[in-house]
């Protein structure tokens, strides 16, 4: 564990669960597809515990109505419903969503303070870059990189690799900020320190059990930890 982020000189912070509170359309996308299908609708609770792994993903955990994916869906079924959830999700993408406290205030001291600034989703391009958008947000983000970037997703340390070579820096020196496991089993794998936020999704678990760098229950807290480290340390 690091004795504190002296080196950092950039951030890629997760998007769903830590920048965005997105579950709320997400739900509603899924419900309403599983209608579509003839299926009945799930709660709230269960479609916040299954997001984390991209839309393909929610989408089949929807159909088995369980995070458990059940390996006899047949594959004609999942690509209708897929198209079915992107349809409803593409029309719904912002309805009920809304930015977490201080997300606006903490990213621009951030980026004022001369750090290098990064989005990395598991969630589609189609999606991300309408919500990065609609929430005010591209004029402080450097870069976004999405779950259909590269071939990999979180937990893959593939697209922190990719954010730290386009920002030329080590990955030692890209923080990895997210609310799920695969943020920060992501941010090991790139050799990145991580911090998680106990207010987002994470299927439901405590963060801390993945053993990330730090711990923090507000992003608010962010910028005092990054950039007031006393000189000595
Ligand atoms: O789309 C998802 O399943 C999760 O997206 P995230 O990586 O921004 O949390
Ligand atoms: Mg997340």
């Amino acid at each position: 564990m690091p004795s504190s982020f002296r080196q950092i000189r950039a951030i890629a912070f997760d998007l769903d669960g830590t920048l965005l509170h997105s579950a709320p359309d997400l739900h509603y996308a899924v419900n309403q597809m599983l209608i579509e299908l003839g299926r009945e609708p799930v709660s709230l609770g269960q479609v916040t515990g299954w997001i984390g792994n991209g839309i393909e993903v929610l989408v089949q955990r929807a159909l088995s109505r369980s995070f458990k994916v059940d390996t006899r869906l047949e594959p004609e079924l999942v690509e209708q419903a897929l198209g079915l959830f992107k349809l409803f999700y593409a029309n719904a993408l912002h309805r009920f969503s809304s930015l977490y406290p201080d997300v606006e205030a903490v990213l621009m001291a951030l980026k004022a303070a001369g750090m290098k600034l990064a989005i990395v989703t598991n969630k589609a391009t189609e999606f991300t870059l309408p919500l990065v958008q609609q929430f005010g947000l591209s004029g402080l983000i450097d870069l976004v990189v999405c779950g259909d970037t590269l071939p990999q997703k979180k937990p893959s340390p593939d697209q922190l690799l990719y954010c730290a070579e386009h920002f030329d820096i080590s990955a030692t020196e890209l923080l990895m900020v997210g609310d799920s496991r695969n943020d920060i089993q992501a941010a090991k794998a790139a050799l990145s320190p991580s911090i998680g936020l106990t207010y987002g999704y994470n299927y439901g678990e405590d963060i801390a059990l993945c053993n990330p760098d730090r711990v923090l229950n507000q992003l608010a807290e962010l910028p005092a930890l990054l950039l007031s480290v006393p000189e000595s340390v």
